[in-house]
C-alpha cells in the first residue's frame, strides 16, 4: 500500500528530474496549466503531442495530500474516466528531460499526468526507463508480456475504475449549484490545481476507510473529474495548440515507430494515441472528419528538426481566421451602392416641373444699377497663423468673419490652408468636382410640404452646404412679380439679399427647395465674397448627417403675405411659416388656411370625379373610337374633302376599277353604257336598255330573216292585263318554214298565262317605232291588244304555256329569253 502511495505523486517543483515527473512551472505557467488541465482532465489527448500525462516519477517531490489546506475534505473537482491508452508524451518529455539533464518546464503547460497504467509501472511497456529503453520498447513485438498486460487492462474495468465512476457520480449528484459554490470558495481561498488534486485524494482516502477499502485499488494520480464531452472547437484548439508545442520536441528526440522498424502501425494522434492502430477504438465518423480537416500533424514528419528554444516559444493561440479578415486584407476598388449612400430619385419619383436651375446670381433690371451704385466697404483681418497643428486661423474673432466678409488673398494674411473663413471658395472647389457627394444635396419629395432638400453626405457644424442663388431683383420688381406672376402660387422663392435686393429663386439653385422648420438644422446667411454679397446655406450647430432633410427658419427670410400652416413636425412648432402670431392672428390665419384647404380639397374632388367620368366614357367607347371632329371648322372640312377625293382616286385606280374599265372597253359599243349621260331614274334606265337591245336586234338581223318589229308580253292578273315587258331583244331566224324568234325581256320569264305578241313592221316600216311607243309604262303600252295593233301588225300571239323559256347570263341586267317558235307567216 505504501509503495503504491509513493507512486501516487505529482511533480510540483521545477527541478524534478526527467526520470521523475515532468514538472509544472510556476506562476507563469499556472494559467496554462489550469487551462490545459481543465481540458485534458476531462478529455483524453487527441494527438501524440497532446497528452498532458506523464508517468509518475521515481522520486516524488511532494506527496500529494488527500486533505485540503484547511484540512477539510473536499471531493475531487472532476473524475476522469479511465482511458486505456499509453501516454507517449510522458515518455517523450522524459526523454527530453533526460537529454537536457533536467526538464525545467513542460512546454505545453500540461500537468503531465499519466492516463493509464501508472498504478503499476511494470505493467507499462515502457515504464520510466531511459530513452534507449524507450526506443527499444517501440520496437517491441506485439506479443510482449507487458503489452498483453496492457491489453488486459484495457479490456477489463477494474474495481478501481468502478469506484472512480462512483466518485464521479457523487460529484455530479451535487449538481451545478453545488459545484459553483465549490468553485467560488476555491477561488476565494486561492486554491490552485494542487489543492484540487489534494481534495481528490482526500475523498479517495475516505473511501478507503471502510472494511473493504478500495484505496489500494486506485490510481490516485488520476483525475476523477466527470468526463465532459469537449466541444468541437475546444478539441480543435487544444489539438492545434499542443501539436504546435509538443510535437517538435518529440520529433527532435523520440524516434517514432515506423512501419519499417516495428512492422506495426501506431496511433500517432487522436484519442487512442500510442496504441496499435488495430486496437479497438470508438472512433466515429465525425472524429475521422476532424482528423481529415486538421493540418498534418508534425508528429508524422520525423524529419523536421526543431530546437528546444523554438519549442519554448509560447504557442500562438490557433484560432481559425474569420473569413472577413482575409477579405479585408485584399485591397480592391469598390463602390458603395448608391442608394445606400445617397438614395436619390428613383424611377417614377415625381420631379419638380417648373424649375430652371441657375447656379450663379443673375442681376435683373434695375437691380444692376443698384448693385453698381453702392460699393461695399473694405474689410481686412489681421489674424495670425495657427500655432498648433490642425488648428485653423480666422476663427470667431476674425474681423472679416465678424463683418460677414469671406477672407481671400487680398483681405487676409493667412494661406488658404490656414484660414477657416473661405467657405464659398471651398464650396466652389467642391461643387466643381461635380459628383453627387461633392454637391452633397438632392431634391426629394416630402409628404405635405412639396419638395425638399436632403443631404447626401454629412456636414460639420457651420460648414457651408450650398449657395442660394437666383435672379437678383429690386424690391419694386419683387412687388410686381408678387402681384402679377405669383398671385396664385403657393410657393414663393423670394429671399432678401441686401440693400433692397432680393433673390428670386424661382429660377435658381437647389436651395430654393429647402423647407421651413421651427427647429431648423441650417442657417441661411449673407456673406460678402470678393466684394459681392452671396447667400449661403450653412449647417447648424449640430451639423448634418447623411439623409437628413435640410431646413431653415423662414421667420426672417421668407417673403409671403399669407401665413401657411407649418408641417415641420418639430416639438416647438409655431404653427405657421411666419413669425409667431398672437392668439387673434392665429385664429384668423387658421380660419383662412382651413378655408383654403377646404377649397383645395373640393377642387381636387371635382377633378377626380371629372377624371373618373372621362375614363368611363373612354372605356365605353372602346379602343377604336377616334374622337369627335369639329366639322364646322373650315380646316377640318377641307381636310375631309381632300380625303374623300383621295379615296375616290384610289378607288379608280384600284384593281377592281381597272378591271371594270377593261371590260367596258372590250364590250361592243351597243353594250357600252354611255357614261356621259348618266341615267338618274329607273325608268330612263329601262328605256335605255330597250333602246340598246332593239338596236342590236336590227344590226344582227340577216337578210333572210324576218324582221320583227317587236314583241310584248302581256300579263294577266285576274281580268286585267298589263304589258309587263316589251321585248328587249328579238331575233328571228327562219329554218325552212319555221321561224324561231328569240325574245328577251327584262322582267321575268313568261308565265303560262302571259300573252306574247309579236309584231312585224307595218308596211310603211313604222313597226320598229311602235315598240318604242309601247315601251312599258307608256300610254300605248298600258292599253291592250288594240294599242299594239295600232303600232304594228301582230303576226303571232302565244300564250306562255306554249313558250320555251330560258335565262341567259347578263349580270345585273339579266335578260330572260323566251324562245317563241312559229311558222312563217305567209
Ligand atoms: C421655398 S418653398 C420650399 C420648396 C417647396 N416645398 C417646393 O416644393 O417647391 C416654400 C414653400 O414650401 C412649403 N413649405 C415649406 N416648408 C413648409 C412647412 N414646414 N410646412 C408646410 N409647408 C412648407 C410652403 O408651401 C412654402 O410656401
Amino acid at each position: 500500500m505504501a509503495a503504491i502511495r509513493e507512486e501516487i505523486t505529482r511533480a510540483l517543483s521545477e527541478d524534478s528530474s526527467a526520470m521523475s515527473n515532468i514538472t509544472v512551472a510556476g506562476a507563469g505557467a499556472q494559467l496554462d496549466d489550469d487551462a490545459s488541465d481543465r481540458v485534458s482532465a476531462s478529455t483524453p489527448p487527441t494527438s501524440l503531442a497532446e497528452s498532458g500525462s506523464l508517468g509518475s516519477g521515481k522520486k516524488p517531490i511532494a506527496e500529494t495530500s488527500l486533505k485540503d489546506q484547511d484540512g477539510s475534505t473536499l471531493r475531487p473537482r472532476r473524475t476522469r474516466s479511465c482511458v486505456t491508452s499509453y501516454n507517449i508524451n510522458k515518455l517523450a518529455k522524459a526523454q527530453i528531460a533526460n537529454s537536457q539533464g533536467s526538464a525545467s518546464r513542460n512546454v505545453s503547460g500540461l500537468t503531465g499526468r499519466t492516463l493509464v497504467g501508472e498504478d503499476d509501472e511494470d505493467a507499462t511497456p515502457y515504464g520510466n526507463k531511459s530513452g534507449k529503453a524507450l526506443a527499444m520498447e517501440w520496437e517491441s513485438s506485439r506479443a510482449s508480456p507487458a503489452r498483453k498486460k496492457l491489453r488486459t487492462l484495457q479490456r477489463k474495468p477494474s474495481v478501481k475504475d468502478k469506484v472512480k465512476k462512483v466518485v464521479g457520480n457523487v460529484r455530479s449528484v451535487l449538481g451545478k449549484r453545488g459545484r459553483d459554490v465549490m468553485e467560488v470558495g476555491k477561488r476565494t481561498l486561492g486554491m490552485g490545481e494542487r489543492e484540487e488534486a489534494t481534495k481528490q485524494s482526500k475523498i479517495l482516502k475516505q473511501l478507503d476507510t471502510g472494511k473493504k477499502g478500495v484505496l489500494d485499488e486506485l490510481d490516485l494520480d488520476e483525475d476523477f473529474s466527470v468526463p465532459v464531452r469537449p466541444t468541437k472547437k475546444a478539441k480543435l484548439d487544444r489539438a492545434a495548440l499542443k501539436e504546435k508545442t509538443l510535437t517538435p520536441v518529440l520529433q527532435a528526440t523520440l524516434p517514432l515507430p515506423t512501419e519499417a522498424t516495428s512492422g506495426k502501425k501506431w496511433q500517432k494522434q487522436g484519442l487512442y494515441v500510442g496504441q496499435p492502430s488495430d486496437a479497438p477504438t470508438n472512433q466515429n465518423g465525425s472524429r475521422k472528419k476532424l482528423h481529415k480537416k486538421r493540418p498534418q500533424s508534425s508528429a508524422s514528419d520525423a524529419t523536421i528538426d526543431v530546437s528546444m528554444e523554438e519549442a519554448d516559444i509560447p504557442p500562438k493561440p490557433s484560432f481559425m481566421p474569420l473569413p472577413m479578415f482575409k477579405y479585408l486584407e485584399k485591397t480592391r476598388p469598390f463602390v458603395i451602392p448608391y442608394d445606400v449612400f445617397a438614395p436619390s430619385f428613383k424611377k417614377g419619383d415625381e420631379k419638380p416641373k417648373d424649375w430652371h436651375q441657375i447656379n450663379k446670381n443673375r442681376l435683373i433690371g434695375e437691380a444692376k444699377e443698384l448693385w453698381e451704385d453702392e460699393k461695399l466697404a473694405a474689410s481686412a483681418c489681421s489674424c495670425l497663423p495657427p500655432t498648433t497643428d490642425g488648428d485653423e486661423g480666422c476663427g470667431e474673432h476674425c474681423w472679416n468673419r465678424i463683418m460677414m466678409y469671406e477672407c481671400n488673398d487680398k483681405n487676409c494674411n493667412l494661406s488658404a490652408s490656414q484660414c477657416s473663413n473661405r467657405q464659398f471658395a471651398d464650396l466652389t472647389k467642391r461643387v466643381k468636382k461635380g459628383g453627387a457627394f461633392d454637391v452633397g444635396v438632392e431634391v426629394v419629395k416630402t409628404d405635405k410640404r412639396g419638395f425638399g432638400v436632403r443631404a447626401c453626405r454629412a456636414f460639420a457644424p457651420g460648414e457651408i452646404i450650398m449657395e442660394y442663388t437666383g435672379e437678383v431683383i429690386s424690391e419694386a420688381e419683387c412687388q410686381r412679380r408678387m402681384r402679377e406672376l405669383y398671385q396664385n402660387k403657393q410657393c414663393y422663392y423670394l429671399m432678401e439679399l441686401e440693400r433692397g435686393l432680393i433673390i428670386d429663386g424661382t429660377r435658381g439653385s437647389m436651395a430654393r427647395f429647402i423647407n421651413h422648420s421651427c427647429e431648423p438644422n441650417c442657417d441661411v446667411r449673407m456673406v460678402k465674397v470678393n466684394d459681392v454679397p452671396r447667400m449661403g446655406v450653412f449647417a447648424g450647430e449640430s451639423g448634418i448627417v447623411t439623409g437628413q432633410e435640410l431646413s431653415y427658419d423662414y421667420n426672417f427670410d421668407n417673403f409671403g403675405s399669407t401665413h401657411q400652416i407649418c408641417y415641420c413636425g418639430a416639438p416647438s412648432c409655431r404653427g405657421f411659416l411666419s413669425k409667431r402670431l398672437n392668439a387673434v392672428e392665429q385664429k384668423k390665419m387658421l380660419k383662412v388656411e382651413l378655408e383654403r384647404q377646404r377649397k383645395e380639397a373640393e377642387e381636387a374632388q371635382r377633378k377626380a370625379v371629372e377624371e373618373q367620368r372621362r375614363k368611363k366614357i373612354k372605356t365605353d367607347r372602346g379602343s377604336s373610337w377616334r374622337g369627335w371632329l369639329a366639322v364646322d371648322d373650315p380646316e377640318t372640312k377641307e381636310r375631309l374633302k381632300r380625303e374623300k377625293r383621295e379615296r375616290e382616286e384610289a378607288e379608280k385606280s384600284s384593281s377592281r376599277a381597272m378591271r371594270l374599265a377593261r371590260r367596258r372597253e372590250s364590250m361592243p359599243p351597243t353594250q357600252v353604257k354611255p357614261t356621259a349621260e348618266k341615267p338618274d331614274t329607273k325608268r330612263r334606265r329601262t328605256t335605255t336598255v330597250e333602246f340598246e337591245t332593239i338596236r342590236r336586234v336590227s344590226t344582227e338581223t340577216s337578210a333572210d330573216e324576218e324582221v320583227l318589229a317587236g314583241a310584248q308580253v302581256v300579263k294577266r292578273t285576274g281580268r286585267k292585263s298589263r304589258v309587263v315587258s316589251t321585248a328587249s331583244s328579238i331575233s328571228a331566224s327562219t329554218r325552212g318554214k319555221e321561224t324561231v324568234v328569240s325574245v328577251a325581256t327584262r322582267e321575268g320569264l313568261v308565265d303560262s298565262e302571259d300573252n306574247i305578241f309579236l309584231f312585224v313592221p307595218d308596211k310603211d316600216g313604222e313597226g320598229s317605232t311602235g315598240v318604242e311607243k309601247n315601251r312599258p309604262g307608256s300610254k300605248a303600252a298600258s292599253k291592250s291588244k288594240e294599242a299594239i295593233k295600232s303600232v304594228g301588225r301582230v303576226v303571232k300571239s302565244f300564250t306562255g304555256s306554249s313558250v320555251k323559256s330560258s335565262t341567259s347570263s347578263g349580270g345585273s341586267n339579266k335578260l330572260r329569253q323566251t324562245m317563241l317558235s312559229f311558222s312563217k307567216i305567209e
